[in-house]
């Protein structure tokens, strides 16, 4: 498959106001965030006023051609201002490029934002106007830019900024999403729903309540446009968005068990372990109350995981010791946290982890309970481990809701239940791969749906390993079973997180990539159309490119059951 090279794609978006689109067609970094392979877009804004500021230039993958289409457009020299919305290392690098050419600029950022930029451009002296929220900048012909500081734990500096002229609020990390594409604006914004659907799962579900605190500081600004860090700018579907952000959030509150999620990252790399953590928690139904260590402080500690039903702790290996937030939660950690609470551990390091091991040793001495084995990571994780971590996230959230769980065991199953479950359906294996991250699921829910073009529905519970690769344009394989058990004892087994699904089976690959089971009665090619919400599962509607029968002789597995509520 060939992809399209990086490019800047450069727009007039509002009076005075240009949005530089530095473009990755394919997936631009292994994080969780970006699973879905969609590519994606850093925005950055140039408003041309009196004075001139920039907002947001992108990471060090797009330096280069970024600078060169800012220079064709203006005079860089003449850029007074630099707006931060978040800082993090990855865009040291251009920062650095601009402020050589450019010593005249001065940075507008956050407090802990200021922290962050001195450290990252190793520059004590930096100029640097730092907004707490009550701070105007006027850069004249009405565009007297406004801040407001919404910190989360991800990106405790993350600051937005408004521009009554225009009436756009430059959001940072919020109502984005990871598309690429030549769409400037979000016109047939219903399309983009699913990847900001995700996307929020990812960036802003660990941190709900921060969210809506956000969402309500925002709420009195005359808004016309959201202009986000990644994706298409939001104007036409802007109500529907906020809307469907509180709704986000609310399904997060209003779950019944949480997970404390506690951990700090010098550098990125212990984040990104932790998001994929945290989307594996939250896509089984629980909570994740996440805890930078090195932001919060020691009530907000002890309250969160007192509130919660499991914690995990997360700390990357900095001269051979956890750092010292990271030591003082964990203090507070054993002194408040019931030994009944599920435990979990992980970090990224570079060669001895000591971090890791402190951690293990000392919530195994206080007595806890493990919800997965210590997750080590040598410096930034693969998409493989990312997968394993998903999935480490989503045992530990299966295993905190079992405990939880009121037991109405012998409740037998009422009428509708026993009618619901006299539904029959083909037993299948529905497997897929994208890159190295291959998944499988036992699968008795699928029912032809269309017949031009073929097309078919299965139904996928939301906290499945193999949901993640089910999104509307991902390829992937129906094996539709035989009688006989052989296979299907296979598939019904647990699986530890990461682990290969098809191993000792014999299988090839489809020519979408997806594995076939050579054992199979039949098999059918298809890709994800279109995804509807339904309750605790999604239905998936796909498309058949392509099939075939395996075994002429056999009959069709068919999955009988007793009861509606049950596989
Ligand atoms: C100043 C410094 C000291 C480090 N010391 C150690 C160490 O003693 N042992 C180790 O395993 N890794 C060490 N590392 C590697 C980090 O643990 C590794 O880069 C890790 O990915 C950082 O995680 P983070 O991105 O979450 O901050 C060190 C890195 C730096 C920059």
């Amino acid at each position: 498959m060939s992809i399209k090279p990086r490019d800047v794609q450069v727009l007039p978006v509002a009076t005075d106001t240009r949005v530089f689109r530095s473009r990755s067609w394919a997936r631009l970094r292994f994080e969780v965030e970006y699973a879905l392979a969609k590519g994606t877009t850093a925005n950055c804004f140039l408003i041309e006023a009196n004075k001139i500021a920039l907002i947001d230039p992108p990471g060090e993958t797009f330096t280069e051609i970024f600078l060169n289409a800012l220079q064709q457009r203006v005079d860089i020299k003449k850029i007074d201002y630099v707006i931060l919305g978040h800082v993090n290392p990855n865009r040291a690098a251009t920062l650095k490029a601009l402020f050589e050419i450019a010593p005249q600029i001065t940075f507008v950022c956050s407090n802990p934002g200021a922290i962050n930029l001195r450290g990252a451009l190793e520059n004590a002296d930096l100029p640097i106007l730092v907004k707490r929220g009550e701070e105007t900048l006027d850069l004249g012909k009405g565009h007297h830019l406004e801040f407001i500081p919404t910190p989360n734990p991800r990106y405790p500096d993350e600051l937005c900024t408004y521009d009554p002229q225009t009436e756009i609020l430059y959001t940072d990390k919020l109502f984005g999403a990871h598309i690429c594409g030549d769409q400037v604006f979000d016109e047939g914004w219903q399309s983009f729903l699913e990847d900001r659907r995700y996307y929020f799962e990812c960036v802003m579900a660990p941190h709900a309540r921060q969210v809506d605190t956000a969402l309500e500081k925002l709420s009195d600004l005359k808004v016309r446009m959201y202009a986000p860090n990644h994706g298409p700018m939001v104007r036409y579907g802007l109500i529907e968005l906020t809307k469907s952000y509180r709704e986000w959030i609310q399904q997060q509150t209003n779950q019944e068990n949480t997970v404390a999620l506690i951990y700090a990252s010098a550098y990125g790399n212990t984040a990104t372990v932790a998001q994929a953590i945290a989307h594996g928690i939250t896509k089984a139904g629980v909570r994740v109350e996440s805890i930078n260590c090195e932001f919060a402080d020691p009530a907000e500690i002890q309250e969160a995981v007192e509130k919660s039903a499991g914690f995990i702790m997360g700390s990357p290996t900095l001269g051979g010791h956890a750092p010292t937030p990271v030591q003082t939660a964990l203090g507070i950690v054993l002194a408040n946290a019931s030994k009944t609470k599920l435990a979990g551990v992980f970090g990224s390091y570079g060669w001895s982890g000591e971090a890791i091991d402190i951690l293990e040793t000392k919530l195994k001495d206080g007595g806890y309970r493990f919800g997965f084995d210590p997750i080590r990571v040598k410096f930034k994780p693969d998409d493989k481990t990312i997968q394993f971590c998903e999935e480490a996230g989503t045992d530990f959230a299966q295993a905190i809701k079992r405990t939880n769980r009121v037991r109405v065991a012998s409740a037998p199953a009422s009428s509708l239940e026993q009618a619901v479950g006299r539904i029959l359906g083909s037993l299948s294996v529905v497997t897929a791969k994208q890159g190295d991250v291959s998944s499988a699921m036992l699968a008795s829910w699928i029912s032809q749906a269309s017949f031009s073009p073929p097309g078919l529905t299965i139904s996928v519970a939301k906290d499945r390993a193999l949901e993640t690769l089910m999104h509307t344009g991902n390829p992937f394989v129906v094996n539709i079973l035989a009688e006989g058990r052989e296979i299907r004892k296979h598939f019904m087994k647990n699986y530890a997180p990461g682990q290969d699904r098809f191993a000792g089976l014999e299988t090839t690959d489809a020519a979408n990539g997806s594995p076939v089971l050579m054992g199979a009665l039949a098999y059918l090619e298809c890709t994800v159309k279109d995804r509807m919400e339904v309750g605790d599962h999604w239905l998936v509607y796909a498309t058949v490119d392509d099939g075939k029968v395996l075994n002429q002789d056999s009959v069709t597995a068919v999955h009988h059951r007793k009861s509606g509520n049950h596989y």
